[in-house]
């Protein structure tokens, strides 16, 4: 089964644009659980222009599925998981004025840099994760770093799929299967949607979890959030 977690940063986006708690993240956070996630991702950055460090100590003790927390592994975010200890930590290679993230990480040449931050956090008892494009050397790599799981960046995959998807999952079905080989555990997200999930799922053997949080929050706008999140799961069923 390939578990659905929601990224809820675009609701922060929208609360943000006034400066009021309209809509409330922790209650969007509650229903997206009500409503069939199974997990809530967020992903603070440091101009905290949509999910701020404090709401991400606040869904903490609200949240009864998985939180999942993204993010590069600075040092304010290094406290800020030191503190609210998710179940999980996907660690993304974000530069600070990133608009969003778009790159895996190179895990030759931060081998022994990931290799660190990876058992830090995994003697706090979380579950790491590690973004990475389908090469197989980074695959490789990632396995050398001790860390649980990667996660595909699928915006390549995501862009490719209407002109031909067969071509497009390619690469992401090697990386998977070496994933596998390698005894690690496979995660997936970015530009994921009603079109292109249910084929990335049926694709990739193995697939633990997708986040998404982009596509699946402008079909609530059209669809209800209840709905949305209930289409998303029929496709990973
Ligand atoms: C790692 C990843 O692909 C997602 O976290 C995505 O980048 C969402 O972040 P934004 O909501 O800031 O675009
Ligand atoms: N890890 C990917 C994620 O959390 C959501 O990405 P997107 O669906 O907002 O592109």
């Amino acid at each position: 089964m390939t578990k659905l977690s929601v990224n809820i940063n675009k609701i922060a986006t929208l609360r943000n644009a006034r400066g009021h708690n309209r809509p409330d993240v922790l209650q969007a956070a509650s229903d997206c659980e009500r409503f069939g996630a199974q997990g809530i991702t967020v992903h603070p950055r440091p101009d905290e222009r949509h999910i701020r460090y404090q709401d991400v100590r606040d869904l903490k003790p609200i949240v009864t599925t998985e939180l999942n927390i993204e993010g590069n592994p600075t040092p304010d975010f290094l406290d800020l998981v030191r503190e609210v200890r998710p179940e999980q930590v996907t660690l993304v290679p974000d530069a600070p004025d990133a608009i969003t993230s778009n790159a895996g990480w190179d895990t030759v040449r931060h081998q022994q840099y990931l290799q660190g931050i990876v058992r830090e956090l995994k003697d706090l008892g979380c579950r790491v994760s590690i973004f990475l494009d389908p090469d197989l050397e980074m695959v490789r790599a990632a396995a050398t770093t001790g860390t649980d799981r990667i996660e595909l960046y699928t915006e390549a995959y995501a862009s490719g799929y209407h002109a031909d998807r067969e071509a497009a999952i390619a690469p992401y079905r090697a990386a998977a299967e070496l994933a596998q080989q390698l005894g690690l555990g496979l995660n997936a997200g970015h530009d994921l949607d009603l079109d292109n999930l249910a084929y990335l799922q049926q694709q990739l053997p193995g697939l633990a979890e997708v986040s998404i949080g982009h596509a699946l929050i402008c079909d609530a706008l059209y669809l209800g959030l209840e709905n949305t999140i209930q289409l998303y799961r029929r496709q990973l069923a």
